[in-house]
């Protein structure tokens, strides 16, 4: 059978021949078959697999072969393969291309075989990232194993891949179908031996407690957690792991709303614009992600910064929180996926799944959100919560009130509750204090210019990307004093004293916060489309009482590709390390992450790549 020639052609030393492919020497070469195509050589060295058609012994003008197959070589580097595996005697199929008596590609042949498992890019959409599967054939069980050995032996090499994570899997996310999302992308971490311990959630809060209950020494033998459901069920694991341990300072807030706190609570209630500055940092080694803290004599919270790990010369702002190994994944599950959706670029489970087995890293802003009071008549407590993507007042917190009640809808209950609560058109009394972003910082103003083709006034912003934030965003790195390495000292706002505090009183549809850019299926652009995952800011996006047409028509700019929300007289849109809330009148609630809190005074802050997610951004 002509097939066999290729088996029984490189004997002795013969066998495995050094070659060389794009001018690198190979470590290993041999011709083998590859599954649908024919007989290649295949060769491996230091950066990946390379394939080469063996040469068309015929000397046929019109040799489908020569025609059609190969006068380039394909190549696989190892950062794009997360596994390979040797599998049992079985079927290399014959060529898909037009068959030709002069090749050996026309039949079927039984061999041993090796899978090199990896991905490939979407043509159309390079966000999304498919399988790819390589199946290669010898007649010889050991040039199989040779080559299964040597790709091991590099793909160990390759740093930042995680070893065993933690899965919580939300059965009854989104459209009920965490269980089975979860199932469709567990052997690819079987296949790329990451050990997962899956834990099922059997109600709300079940991973918030788990999280919160764990030693740091338990969460130690974790690469990371990984998150089966959507942005709600994140953020429950978020704070699970970070209420019981972090002890950050609560965010800055203008005088005037510390004295109305002191005014009921006497001394207890600490001087917030003092918290940070002058205090001294220190690492707790034992902990996976976070500082060890403490609170000083008036109540602060300290980070404490381990300054060998830190590489900015500001040490007393920073907080040495970020990890380079401990990691969050979220796998797509629910309803909306922002978070997801803002840190791969697409909303497939898949693409998520070999961010995750491929050890990307990317750094991620958490916001810090603290309810002072749940109405104007009750008592002063804080309490803390931490978010990815979005807070909400008014709106958006009156859509999740509206839609609890028909939950048994599924993700359609937003919609019909968004009409209704948009049909009722409520506006709430408010005064928003916010700090004013530095000069430097602030490049809303040019973004602005930009968007709308004027040159502005670019010199102090010359070294920032004023575009979308992407896979190596330049904005993330200038702004978090990025070091070679990548890593990112994760920083909370220290010196309030230096920024003006700025204010807005009014009567509002909406109050919104944003961290990313919350972009989702119906608002492609998000609702602050260049927002960044981690230059350390808020989007406060203030919507004041208007006509209800003007009100639908930013509605319908939002579910718009290039579309531009923001752009109404009625909406202030102001970028901010911090901001302070208080309610006048008529109370609403506060949407934070689908879960609602009551607040009449509440303030918040950005803590700078606080925690490192499996993502690479996306790739748009
Ligand atoms: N087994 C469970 N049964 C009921 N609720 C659960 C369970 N596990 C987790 N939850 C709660 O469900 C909430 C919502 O989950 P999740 O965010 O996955 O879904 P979603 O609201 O459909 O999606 P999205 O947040 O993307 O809109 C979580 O905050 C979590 O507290």
């Amino acid at each position: 059978m002509k097939m066999e020639r290729g088996g029984d052609e490189f004997v002795g030393d013969e066998r495995l021949r050094d070659r060389q492919f794009d001018g690198e020497s190979s470590i290993l070469s041999s011709a083998l078959f590859l599954d649908h195509v024919g007989e290649v050589v295949l060769s491996v060295n230091s950066t990946g697999l390379s394939w080469k058609p063996v040469d068309c012994p015929c000397d046929d003008e019109s040799c489908w072969h020569r025609k059609l197959t190969f006068t380039s070589t394909a190549k696989v580097n190892f950062s794009d393969i997360y596994a390979v595996e040797l599998t049992d005697l079985g079927l290399i199929h014959q060529s898909i291309l037009p068959k030709a008596d002069c090749c050996f590609l026309h039949s079927d042949s039984e061999m041993y075989r090796f899978i090199v498992h990896g991905f490939q890019r979407s043509k159309t959409q390079p966000s999304m990232w498919m399988l790819a599967m390589y199946t290669f054939g010898h007649k010889d069980l050991q040039i199989c194993e040779l080559f299964v050995n040597q790709i091991n032996a590099y793909l160990s090499k390759e740093t930042g891949r995680p070893k065993s994570l933690l899965v919580f899997v939300h059965p009854l996310s989104g459209k009920r179908n965490g269980r089975r999302i979860w199932e469709g992308v567990g052997p690819i971490f079987s296949r790329a031996r990451v050990r997962t311990k899956v834990i099922v959630t059997e109600r709300t809060g079940h991973a918030f407690d788990v999280m919160g209950s764990m030693t740091n020494q338990d969460l130690n033998s974790y690469d990371g957690v990984v998150a089966v459901g959507g942005d709600g069920f994140f953020n429950e694991i978020l704070n699970g792991l970070l209420l019981s341990r972090l002890k950050a300072p609560y965010p800055p807030v203008p005088p005037d709303f510390t004295d109305s706190l002191e005014n009921e609570l006497g001394n207890s209630v600490p001087n917030l614009n003092e918290t940070a500055a002058g205090t001294s940092y220190e690492c707790e080694d034992q902990s996976p992600l976070l500082p060890t803290s403490g609170h000083n004599q008036s109540g602060f919270s300290n980070f404490k910064i381990k300054k060998s790990d830190c590489s900015s010369g500001e040490q007393d702002s920073e907080l040495c929180i970020s990890n380079e190994r401990f990691r969050f994944g979220i796998i797509p599950a629910g309803s909306t996926d922002a978070i997801v959706i803002c840190t791969t670029g697409v909303r497939d489970p898949i693409t998520s799944a070999l961010h995750i087995v491929l050890g990307k890293r990317v750094s991620l802003d958490i916001a810090q959100v603290v309810k002072w009071k749940a109405t104007s008549s009750s008592k002063n407590e804080p309490d803390v919560r931490y978010t990815a993507s979005f807070v909400g007042y008014g709106f958006y917190g009156d859509v999740i009130v509206e839609s609890e009640k028909y939950r048994w809808m599924g993700p359609k209950r937003y919609d019909f509750a968004g009409t209704k609560v948009f049909l009722r058109h409520r506006s709430y009394e408010a005064e928003i204090s916010y700090l004013e972003a530095k000069r430097e910082q602030n490049i809303s103003d040019s973004e602005k210019d930009q968007q709308h083709g004027r040159a502005g006034d670019c010199n102090e912003l010359e070294n920032y990307d004023l575009g979308i934030c992407r896979a190596n965003c330049q904005t993330c790195r200038a702004s978090s004093g990025c070091t070679t390495t990548g890593s990112r000292p994760a920083t909370f706002y220290s010196n309030p004293g230096k920024s003006r505090w700025l204010r807005s009183r009014g009567h509002f549809l909406s109050v919104g916060a944003a961290v990313i850019s919350c972009r989702n299926e119906r608002a492609p652009d998000g609702l602050v489309a260049n927002a960044h995952l981690s230059d350390g800011f808020l989007h406060l996006v203030l919507i004041k009482e208007c006509p209800h047409a003007l009100y639908l028509r930013h509605l319908i700019e939002l579910t718009r590709k290039g579309g531009k929300p923001l752009d109404f007289g009625f909406i202030e849109h102001h970028k901010t390390a911090a901001f302070a809330f208080t309610s006048f009148g008529k109370e609403g609630v506060w949407n934070l992450d689908g879960e609602l809190l009551r607040a009449h005074k509440l303030s918040a802050q950005v803590l700078r790549g606080l925690v490192s997610l499996f993502a690479t951004g996306p790739e748009v």
